[in-house]
């Protein structure tokens, strides 16, 4: 991996409460009318058990969802046995272990997903990735890798209120609700062993698709339209009787003996990456964790800049400060969106390319897929995301053949996401998202300056310096592990055969005076980006480009991170001694020093 040799705060969640008073009016009626009719619904059911005098047989069940933590007294009482430990994950950033599991669990399900998209679909349509997403649910569970694959009641650790998925297939993958499709996931009599004194069978989780017509999500109050007899096909309306059995009757259980069951609503993320993510909001505890993105700079607090790119990004970058006081904005540096290059750099010329036309899409044919070990790096899915980590990617180029919409040039498009630079208290500046970015999206290249390593081992304090180390990482020089090896290096990318001092970085991308929004993003021992070299228009190895890519589903706010992978005793200050920088990035597992 590339790193910054020489040379995550908790993501600060905010209360939200999301509409304009007028869209929240309009919010309300319809959330009223939605009640009403649940309550009629509710009152025929009811009715007509009493007139007939039988138990709840064929009914349209409209279940109300209590969202209060209840008294540990009651459930301890409800659950002969069962301590009240037992339904509950030990909250929020407790179980830091099992967070890294979670995290793990969902990069496997992201990569085998995306290895599915791109085996099975060169233009991948709605049809085609749903398919996708079947088989690779398949999958996971025949490599026993769904994390908790026995169900269970209550919070699952590593999953807290307000945790967002990006498709309920991850949900599936997690275990966290193990149907694909249906809205209620329960527990068959299979589990009396564990739950010897309820009675069978037990709802454990609720999906709010917001699609069905008596569904009311009053925010600390739900109701939720049992399964079936919805015209799944058409409008969703209600078109048969609802049965009391399966699903239906684990959640009248559930209300009957007073046991927990997860809450988790589809979302439609309204940013221009527009697409639906799962937030779970927990049962007894609905606490909207996730921070409310603005809707203009107006609306942006402690806004000490409306766009440090000035103009010169897809999108304005803001600057927000509300650490200090007076609140200061940052300064002192110049801002670029491509590299510069200093006289005594030569950048090679430029390789020939493919023959492709508009988008690569035969790997067989595409000369740069031939360059990446005989496919495409990148998957045609939410404008292009890397599969996985390589040595090296190599892009479509200036002398390829095909368009600049083409999937192999992913990391050279605009910039796609709404990102802050924000003043944090112990780190400085930081950098975040207002949207969901999915897992192999590139987030940005580091611009800066590109110059010799030589010229600038005299700058002492330049924080913002970036070695082009790519040929370290193939070579699994310092300690470095290499990353995918299936890829033979092509014979003309240059990688030299020596070790050793002389193979030190020759190259770097000094940001100190000029750059990108990269250079305000701080290190983390658990980050939730990576460095990926690439190669676009020649391939010289050293003089890589280094973008960042999200290694995670990284949500709105959260501080976006890359590990710096300074060696631990390599930083000297003027008088020869070793440098120490402490390292603030929160992880459970943080190295404790930058440097
Ligand atoms: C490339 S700059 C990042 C942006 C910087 N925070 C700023 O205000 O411009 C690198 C410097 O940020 C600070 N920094 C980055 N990550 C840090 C961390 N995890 N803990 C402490 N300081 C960090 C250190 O001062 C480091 O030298």
């Amino acid at each position: 991996m590339a790193g910054k040799r020489k040379l995550a705060n908790n993501p600060e969640r905010k209360e939200l409460r999301r509409c304009s008073s007028r869209v929240q009016e309009q919010r309300q009626k319809e959330l009223d009318e939605k009640a009403r009719l649940a309550r009629e619904r509710l009152k025929s059911h009811s009715d007509k058990n009493t007139e007939n005098g039988e138990s709840q047989e064929k009914v349209e069940e409209a279940v109300h969802v209590s969202p209060k933590r209840r008294s540990p007294s009651t459930l301890t009482k409800m659950q002969k046995g069962k301590k009240k430990g037992d339904f509950y994950a030990s909250g929020n950033g407790v179980d830091e272990d099992a967070h890294h599991k979670v995290r793990k669990n969902l990069r496997f399900f992201n990569k085998q997903y995306l290895l599915m998209v791109q085996a099975k679909l060169s233009r991948p349509d709605l049809k085609g990735i749903t398919e996708a997403t079947i088989k690779t649910i398949f999958q996971v569970r025949r490599a026993n890798a769904v994390l908790y694959s026995r169900k269970r009641i209550g919070d699952l650790p590593g999953i807290d209120v307000g945790h967002r998925f990006f498709s309920r297939a991850e949900m599936v993958a997690v275990g966290f609700h193990s149907h694909w499709l249906n809205g209620i996931d329960y527990m068959g009599t299979d589990y009396k062993n564990e739950y010897s004194s309820y009675k069978f069978p037990l709802a454990i989780s609720i999906i709010m698709s917001g699609q069905y017509e008596d569904d009311l999500d009053n925010a600390d109050v739900v109701t939720y339209t049992g399964q079936g007899g919805n015209n799944l096909c058409g409008n969703k309306r209600q078109i048969k009787d609802q049965e009391l059995v399966r699903g239906n009757m684990g959640l009248k259980n559930c209300l009957d003996q007073n046991v927990p069951v997860r809450v988790t609503r589809g979302h439609e993320c309204k940013s221009s990456y527009s697409k639906k993510v799962y937030t779970y909001d927990g049962l007894y505890q609905v606490n909207f964790v996730y921070g409310r993105i603005p809707k203009s700079t107006s609306e942006i607090q402690g806004l000490v800049c409306e766009d440090i790119s000035k103009g010169l990004e897809a999108k304005r970058i803001p600057a927000t400060n509300r650490v200090d006081d007076p609140p200061i904005s940052p300064s002192g540096f110049t801002y670029i969106n491509s590299l510069k290059v200093v006289p005594n750099v030569k950048i090679p010329k430029s390789s020939t390319g493919c023959n492709c036309r508009g988008s690569c899409t035969d790997a067989k044919k595409c000369a740069c897929a031939k360059l990446n070990g005989g496919n495409f790096p990148y998957v045609d899915l939410n404008d292009g995301r890397l599969i996985e980590p390589r040595d090296v990617v190599f892009e479509c180029g200036p002398n390829c053949g095909c368009g600049p919409e083409c999937v192999n040039r992913t990391s050279q498009k605009q910039l796609r996401f709404n990102i802050e630079v924000f003043r944090s208290p112990k780190k400085g500046w930081a950098v975040r998202s207002w949207d969901f970015i999915p897992a192999g999206s590139p987030v940005c290249e580091y611009i800066g300056i590109l110059r010799r390593t030589d010229d600038v081992d005299t700058i002492i304090d330049n924080d913002y310096i970036f070695e082009i180390d790519c040929q370290q990482t193939m070579q699994g020089l310092d300690g470095r592990q290499r990353r995918l090896r299936d890829v033979a290096v092509p014979t003309e990318t240059k990688v030299s055969e020596s070790n050793g001092e002389e193979n030190a970085p020759e190259f770097c991308i000094d940001a100190g005076s000029t750059g990108n929004f990269a250079r305000f993003i701080n290190h983390s021992c658990e980050p939730n980006l990576f460095v990926q070299c690439v190669l676009s228009s020649h391939q010289d190895i050293k003089l890589a480009r280094v973008v960042l890519f999200a290694a995670d589903n990284i949500p709105p706010l959260q501080e976006l991170t890359y590990d710096y992978g300074y060696t631990l005793g390599s930083v000297h200050g003027p008088d020869g001694e070793v440098k120490q920088l402490t390292c603030y990035c929160g992880a459970l597992h943080c190295r404790k020093r930058l440097y």
